[in-house]
């Protein structure tokens, strides 16, 4: 058993009473381990009919599996090739009750390390625009790479605050997730770490800064717009009374019924302060119904007028050469068109989500799709644009196995002697992308990122 916090304990027990005892046994059990498959990459069927690591369907995420705590998918080539995100089953089903649909303007709002927005740009089947903002410097990292990864090529991620966002976005979004930062007492088990950092005045300053979050959000929806708010805490202060806080704040603001099944239950009007019955239209998934860590979830939508966007839509700034430098690229070594508006980072050129909104003044970590940079005269691809390919969208390609040895050679950055000189070529492994190499008289030359390279 854990060794929790004392006040939790007493604070847990006091609030699940009969229910205290079958709680507090599943810290002496395993967590539950998942992965989610990766629509933009693979179908469930091709996928399940490869990968060797035996899997259990996840109840209430469509592409979420359970796998054996020692089976490491994330050391797997196919990991390297975005065909899937290792993320927390309870975790999943946050992004299933969002909804988003191809076409949609949706935020999430605090988005790293990134589970749920690769989650939402493939429900959105990489239409639309998402915009991806975390406000911490290093995370935001964390979820551009994942982003760059799973091959999403409608996001803007940006490393800004939630108030700022607000200043520029008005009325914008048609859906918003805010998964925020919280106490994490639904993570103990996974993560003892953050016990540490566990004291009731720690829940009360999450539950004030969750409703900071929340208005920036409010401000951001436009009229009909869904607003989902989530923690993996239990604590009523940051669940049940942050939203009927944020609804008392927001007489526009109304919940919506969220599905309960497979053992997910209501959220409680007895931990609201003024007993409110619609509370039970919010989600808790608790360990000892599910398998899975504790999550909560509320779904509102918003019924009153909003702000009209009035904002601009992001233009193209690249330089004739720059263009023709990637427009030689294309035509030589692609199959594939990009149709979207080229944006310039000075030589580096990204291909913009569709209607992508002007973000002078953001800072802005990732722009769409990295196509790659202009170099003295010649255009070098990004790994993002590989990882965004199909072997049948470029002109040569490699196609390594994962039961060969060379896979591994060309994960640790070696050459490759591949007898010929096509110049850019994919890499797949068993036909899924890997990454770039550039065959020259005979051999090929590695492009696989340094900073991704394995060791052994
Ligand atoms: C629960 S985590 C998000 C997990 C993420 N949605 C996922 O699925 O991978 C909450 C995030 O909120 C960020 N955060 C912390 N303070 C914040 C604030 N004041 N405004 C917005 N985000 C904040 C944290 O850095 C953290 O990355």
């Amino acid at each position: 058993m854990l060794n929790l916090p004392g006040d939790f304990v007493a604070k847990m027990k006091t609030l699940l009473q009969d229910e205290a005892e079958p709680f507090f046994a599943t810290y002496n059990e395993e967590k539950a381990n998942g992965l989610r498959l990766n629509p933009l990459k693979t179908s469930e069927e091709r996928f399940l009919s490869v990968f060797p690591i035996p899997l259990e369907r996840v109840p209430f995420c469509s592409n979420g599996f359970y796998y054996p705590a020692e089976s490491q998918p994330g050391k797997h080539p196919y990991h390297m090739a975005g065909l899937y995100y290792i993320q927390e089953p309870s975790a999943m089903f946050v992004a299933e009750v969002l909804n988003p649909e191809p076409g949609e303007k949706v935020l999430d709002l605090c988005a790293a390390p990134g589970g749920k927005s690769t989650q939402i740009a493939g429900m959105m089947n990489n239409t639309g625009f998402l915009l991806a903002n975390e406000i911490h410097p290093k995370r935001v990292k964390a979820l551009s790479e994942n982003i760059e990864r799973l091959g999403i090529t409608n996001t803007l991620v940006t490393n800004e605050t939630p108030e700022r966002l607000a200043e520029r976005f008005q009325g914008y979004f048609d859906k918003i997730l805010v998964d925020a930062p919280c106490s994490g007492e639904g993570m103990f088990r996974k993560d003892p770490e953050a016990m540490q950092y566990w004291s009731c005045d720690h829940v009360q300053k999450c539950a004030n800064g969750q409703q900071h979050i929340l208005e920036a959000a409010y401000a951001m929806l436009k009229e009909g717009g869904i607003l989902v708010y989530s923690t993996c805490t239990f604590s009523p202060e940051e669940n049940e009374q942050t939203v009927e806080q944020f609804l008392q704040n927001h007489p526009d603001m109304v919940l919506l019924p969220i599905e309960k099944h497979h053992g997910i239950q209501p959220g409680k009007a007895e931990w609201t302060k003024t007993n409110l019955q619609e509370i039970s239209y919010t989600a808790r998934l608790w360990p000892h119904y599910v398998k899975g860590e504790g999550h909560f979830v509320a779904k509102m939508k918003k019924i009153g007028p909003a702000h009209e966007w009035k904002g601009k839509i992001a233009a193209s700034n690249v330089t004739k050469q720059q263009l023709r430098e990637y427009q030689t690229f294309e035509k030589e070594f692609l199959h594939w068109k990009c149709d979207k508006t080229i944006y310039a980072f000075e030589q580096h050129l990204f291909a913009l989500p569709d209607e992508c909104p002007n973000f002078d003044g953001l800072k802005v970590v990732r722009p769409g799709l990295h196509l790659g940079e202009v170099k003295k005269n010649r255009f070098e691809p990004n790994h993002a644009l590989a990882l965004s390919l199909t072997r049948n969208d470029v002109k040569a390609s490699i196609g390594l196995h994962v039961n060969e040895p060379d896979y591994i050679k060309y994960l640790r950055g070696e050459t490759l002697p591949t007898g010929n000189d096509n110049g850019w070529v994919l890499v797949t492994v068993d036909g899924y992308s890997l990454g770039w190499g550039k065959e020259v008289k005979g051999t090929l030359k590695n492009y696989y990122p340094k900073g991704l390279r394995i060791l052994s």
